[in-house]
């Protein structure tokens, strides 16, 4: 590699826009986030999103995304940042979140004038504003169809990787098409959060990725083509509209002009395919055979390096992002971040600091309390509420404060083991935990997670690895152009460090505990069954 490159990594996720630099030696040289929240309030977003009347429908604005890269470039260049150095960039996007590209915007697209910032240029390209995100849970009627169509939940779960889940962007394709037909048909083109990035850079539309694109219920993940039963059955011409998928290192081209004359960035600096934020931070841990990631971030998710893929009904499989013909499996928990910050709020003054002190205080295993928290409707699994257990399973009212928080926490991890291990997951001897995203800095919470799977928890220097695993992809998708396309130097990169190991006795206090979540889980989900029907 070239000494004095650059490789620059974009994380377009739920709640900010963050960038890594990273240098020869993979170690990052500069790290920024714009938080749409609190930099863009004119938006008017909480958590990056907008929450619509019926509860179910969560949208963001599109242009949020590209002022947010305005304003990060704008940065970069103030503090001095060198673009000329950048050989190659990429990035990634919050998963199933589709943008709706207006017939025309490819034309605007190839002709940005380095003049204008691009949230001018592009204000009139969008036929949909407000582009449905991966926390919308308003398509079960698109999803019954589209099982339906296919011969069942199993049979599209064999094909995409995933039954029908609300928040896949084929869904929410076919409820855009039902409910707006007309903006539908004024549409040219429409990409995921992460290829709508990229084709920001490239200035033209830039290809969906195998691997964000797994999170469609639209690509047949063996084939890796669009399945055609699964395009008819949510609107018509979407295959022209969605372009061919291509492997998540391809290199799409070079950035646009625009970045050339605006920012002074190389005419020859390439950009690599954008892909989703999970997969992103696969490549981002470097994760190895036996190990386990979890992030946690706006949502929490698990996910694992897996060889040959047995799709179930619960969790979901995606084309590997680094080994196209490798698999990974994940599992998304849609009440993480959030969820904790309200009990945090609630329980311990908003702050993190007494909320880390409640857990160090509290004994393991709660002295049996258990509590199901799902301030929206949860995806693993499907149920929503607050629901408290006594040590003897009787459902109560309320806990005291620190037993609220254990209980939230403890549950939390509970339901990630339980659920991987349902997928085939076992927690072998030499098993890692690899913890990511933002509450992974919080080392009272790592002790939970260590302390329920029993295993060591290990972080990497940022908790940014969606972002740090673009700018490695960056890398990587170079080096694929003119040498054999192998993640080696990448494995290269710094090594994990371990954070927490689990308690003794913690086998013994959660083993007989998991089962009792279990338990009461099942009583949750007929509760919410009930509920919405
Ligand atoms: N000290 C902390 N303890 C627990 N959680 C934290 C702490 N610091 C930040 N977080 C959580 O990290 C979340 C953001 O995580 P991040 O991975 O950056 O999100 P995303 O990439 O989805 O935008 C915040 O919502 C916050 O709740
Ligand atoms: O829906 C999923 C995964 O299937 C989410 O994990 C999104 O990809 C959002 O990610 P974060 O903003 O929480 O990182």
């Amino acid at each position: 590699m070239d000494a004095a490159a650059h490789y620059l990594g974009f994380d377009f996720s739920t709640q900010q826009l963050k960038v890594i630099a990273v240098n020869e030696q993979l170690l990052v040289v500069y790290e920024d986030n714009v938080h749409f929240d609190k930099d863009l309030p004119e938006f008017g977003t909480q958590g990056g999103v907008h929450v619509r009347g019926d509860k179910l429908t969560v949208t963001s604005p599109v242009l949020l995304w590209i002022k947010a890269l305005d304003c990060i470039l704008e940065r970069m260049k103030s503090s001095g940042f060198n673009f000329s150095k950048v050989k190659s960039l990429s990035g990634t996007g919050q998963q199933h979140g589709s943008v709706y590209w207006k017939t025309g915007s490819r034309e605007v697209l190839n002709h940005l004038s380095a003049g204008q910032p691009l949230h001018i240029a592009l204000q009139t390209c969008f036929a949909i504003g407000d582009s449905p995100i991966w926390m919308d849970s308003s398509t079960s009627a698109e999803c019954r169809h589209l099982e339906k169509s296919v011969g069942g939940a199993q049979v599209l779960a064999n094909i995409t990787g995933s039954r029908a889940y609300e928040r896949f962007s084929g869904n929410q394709i076919a409820k855009i098409y039902k409910q707006k037909p007309e903006e539908y048909s004024q549409c040219e083109r429409i990409s995921l959060v992460s290829s709508f990035a990229a084709s920001l850079f490239i200035g033209d539309y830039a290809a969906i990725d195998y691997s964000d694109g797994s999170g469609m219920n639209l690509l047949d993940i063996h084939k890796k083509t669009w399945n055609e039963t699964c395009l008819n059955a949510c609107a018509p011409d979407l295959k022209e509209k969605l372009g061919s998928a291509v492997p998540s290192s391809s290199v799409l081209g070079n950035v646009s002009p625009y970045y050339v004359h605006r920012y002074g960035f190389s005419p020859r600096c390439s950009v690599v395919a954008f892909t989703g934020d999970n997969p992103a931070s696969l490549a981002g841990m470097r994760l190895e055979e036996g190990d386990i990631a979890v992030s946690l971030g706006t949502s929490d998710t698990l996910f694992l390096w897996i060889k040959e893929p047995t799709p179930a009904l619960e969790g979901h499989i995606f084309i590997n992002p680094v080994q196209s013909q490798d698999y990974m499996a994940l599992l998304c928990f849609k009440n993480g971040s959030l969820m904790r910050e309200k009990i945090r709020d609630d329980c311990s003054s908003a702050s993190w600091e007494e909320f880390s002190n409640i857990l160090r205080s509290t004994p393991p295993g709660n002295n049996g309390h258990v509590g199901f928290y799902f301030d929206v409707m949860e995806i693993t699994p499907q149920a929503v509420g607050i629901h408290r257990f006594n040590a003897e399973n009787q459902e109560v009212s309320e806990f005291p404060k620190e037993v609220e928080i254990r209980a939230l926490v403890e549950g939390q991890f509970m339901a990630k083991r339980i659920y991987a291990e349902r997928l085939g997951y076992k927690i072998l001897p030499q098993t890692k935990i690899l913890a990511t995203g933002g509450a992974s800095c919080n080392q009272d919470i790592l002790q939970v997670l260590s302390d329920v799977f029993n295993a060591p928890v290990h972080t990497i220097a940022t908790a940014n690895s969606a972002c740090l695993g673009c700018a490695y992809r960056a890398a990587h998708g170079l080096s694929s152009l003119t040498s054999a396309s192998t993640f080696t130097h990448v494995l290269k990169a710094p090594q994990h460090k371990l954070v927490v190991t689990p308690r003794p006795e913690s086998d013994k206090v959660y083993q007989p505990l998991l089962e009792r979540y279990a338990e009461c889980e099942s009583a949750v989900i007929q509760a919410s069954k009930i509920i919405n029907n």
